[in-house]
């Protein structure tokens, strides 16, 4: 059959969007996703969503990482989608939408290509040595980095993503260090099993631990660059949860295709 496709990036995390409203692609084959995600012999792209009716809400979020596997929230894949919904008319400019972790309020700018996402309340954040682990719909590691231009992030996000904690379930590894008014994040993620150019819940996940770590309550937004774009954060925070959490920033299309599958 062929497949037409759509390819949107967010800050530089890439996917293939499908519109499967009318249930065209069995989408669950995940060789076939992980052929379509790879880069040499595929699309290309950190992931694969397809957007599906849901009853109650404009639209469901169905999100495949680029191993094939489905697994839990991705906020710019989540910022994508929005963009993708509006492009096709799914939604005007606000929009509320099932991902795995729950529903989802977003705003879209009138150009299109600008989402406010809201993400799930966070009210735990463990500490592993120095580092904080925490969940903003997909599990996060969170540790300080000298001199993160030039780390080897694959090599120390690898390591740790495959130590004896987390091998089983694995967790995305975010570095961070402070950069201008707010942070520069670079990413390992789980799933794409390498660096990515950003990584929503990961940039989330930073700005909600570093408001714990420099103790700051109250209505905080924090400013993120990532390597393929800057990102922005919103939330509250008593000191004990974190409420009204937006991740905000571009969500572009790059081309759409055909292909043969
Ligand atoms: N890129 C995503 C995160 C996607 C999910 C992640 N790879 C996982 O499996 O936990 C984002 O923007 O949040």
């Amino acid at each position: 059959m062929k497949l037409h496709f759509y390819k949107y990036q967010g800050a530089g995390n890439d996917f293939i969007l499908v519109d499967n409203r009318q249930k065209i692609v069995n989408h669950h084959n995940a060789q076939l996703l992980a052929q379509l995600c790879d880069r040499r012999f595929g699309i290309g792209g950190d992931g694969i969503m397809f957007l599906q009716a849901k009853e109650g809400y404009d639209f469901e979020m169905v999100y495949y990482n680029a191993d094939g596997q489905p697994s839990s929230m991705c906020g710019n894949g989540g910022r994508c989608i929005v963009a993708f919904a509006r492009f096709l008319g799914v939604t005007g400019q606000e929009t509320e939408f099932l991902a795995v972790d729950g529903p989802h309020h977003a705003k879209i700018s009138e150009t299109g290509d600008w989402v406010s996402l809201q993400m799930i309340d966070v009210d735990t954040i463990h500490k592993d040595a120095d580092a904080y682990v925490l969940n903003t719909g997909s599990p996060h590691y969170v540790a300080f980095a000298d001199n993160l231009q030039d780390k080897n992030v694959f090599a120390d996000g690898h390591a740790i993503r495959n130590n004896d904690t987390y091998r089983a379930n694995g967790i995305n590894v975010n570095f961070v260090e402070p950069h201008r008014e707010g942070y520069f994040v670079r990413t390992f993620e789980r799933g794409v099993e390498d660096e990515t150019y950003a990584c929503g819940t990961g940039v989330t996940a930073v700005a909600l631990a570093m408001a714990k770590h420099y103790n700051k309550t109250g209505s905080i937004e924090t400013p993120i660059k990532v390597l393929g774009g800057d990102l922005n954060i919103r939330f509250n925070y008593d000191g004990n949860a974190f409420t009204d959490i937006f991740l905000e920033g571009p969500a572009k299309l790059v081309f759409e295709g055909d292909l043969e599958i």
